[in-house]
């Protein structure tokens, strides 16, 4: 009999894969391995489809784009006419998602993407001015990054973090990684505001959504 680690293993393992097989998701897995970046699970593509389609998202931001999967995955779900604010400090990776959004019928003129730090570019964009943030290039910078996209945000709004479990360390209080703690603090300061409604996911290594009241 399995153990209850086991099943709950099973269990994430089957809902990452609850998505049909999908030729875009695949090109992104082999176009991120060429830039060097993790791409987001299956599961938190199918995710990221949904919510956004849940807000009928018509404007978006993106920090992290690696190869473009979670900004055509945002895309997929979005309204129609959607246009994706799109950040990453490598060059390669905006130009691979430019790529790829291109290949699923994105026109230019519904992205922007801009080759910058996070911490220099999202001061300049509009306050309340979106309707989605997707932050995916945190790790100690995550507090930072989240303070921003809520502002960003109009009410309503939808703000979500990935790796909110920092591949799994968030729950193990022995682990004391700059990462995991910048974390923590994310999840516990979201929980306690006021201002937003705040959920966890397992999905992928995790998904932080915090919806601005
Ligand atoms: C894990 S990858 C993102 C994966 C991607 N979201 C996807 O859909 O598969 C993290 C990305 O963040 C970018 N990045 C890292 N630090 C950054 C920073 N300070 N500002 C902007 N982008 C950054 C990296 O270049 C990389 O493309």
């Amino acid at each position: 009999m399995s153990t209850p680690e086991k099943s709950k293993h099973a269990s994430w393992a089957y809902a990452e894969e609850h998505r049909a097989p999908d030729e875009l998701v695949e090109r992104a897995r082999e176009v991120s391995a060429d830039v060097g970046t993790d791409p987001i699970s299956d599961g938190t593509a199918a995710a990221l489809t949904a919510f956004s389609a849940a807000c009928g998202a018509r404007s978006i931001v993106a920090i992290g784009l690696g190869a473009g999967l979670a900004g055509a995955a945002l895309m997929r779900g979005a309204a129609a006419g959607a246009v994706l604010t799109g950040i990453d400090a490598d060059a390669d990776c905006v130009s691979a998602t430019r790529q790829l959004l291109g290949s699923l019928g994105v026109t230019p003129s519904r992205t922007r993407l801009i080759t910058g730090k996070a911490a220099a570019v999202l001061p300049r964009l509009t306050p309340k001015g979106y309707d989605l943030v997707f932050i995916d290039a945190a790790g100690e910078s995550a507090v930072e990054y989240v303070t921003q996209g809520l502002r960003l945000l109009h009410a309503g709004g939808t703000l979500i973090l990935n790796d909110a479990l920092d591949t799994d360390r968030v729950p193990k209080p022995a682990v004391r990684e700059a990462s995991t703690q910048a974390m923590r603090r994310v999840e516990a300061t979201l929980r306690d505001d006021d201002e937003v409604v705040t959920a966890m996911f397992s999905t992928g290594t995790g998904l932080l959504v915090a919806v601005k009241r």
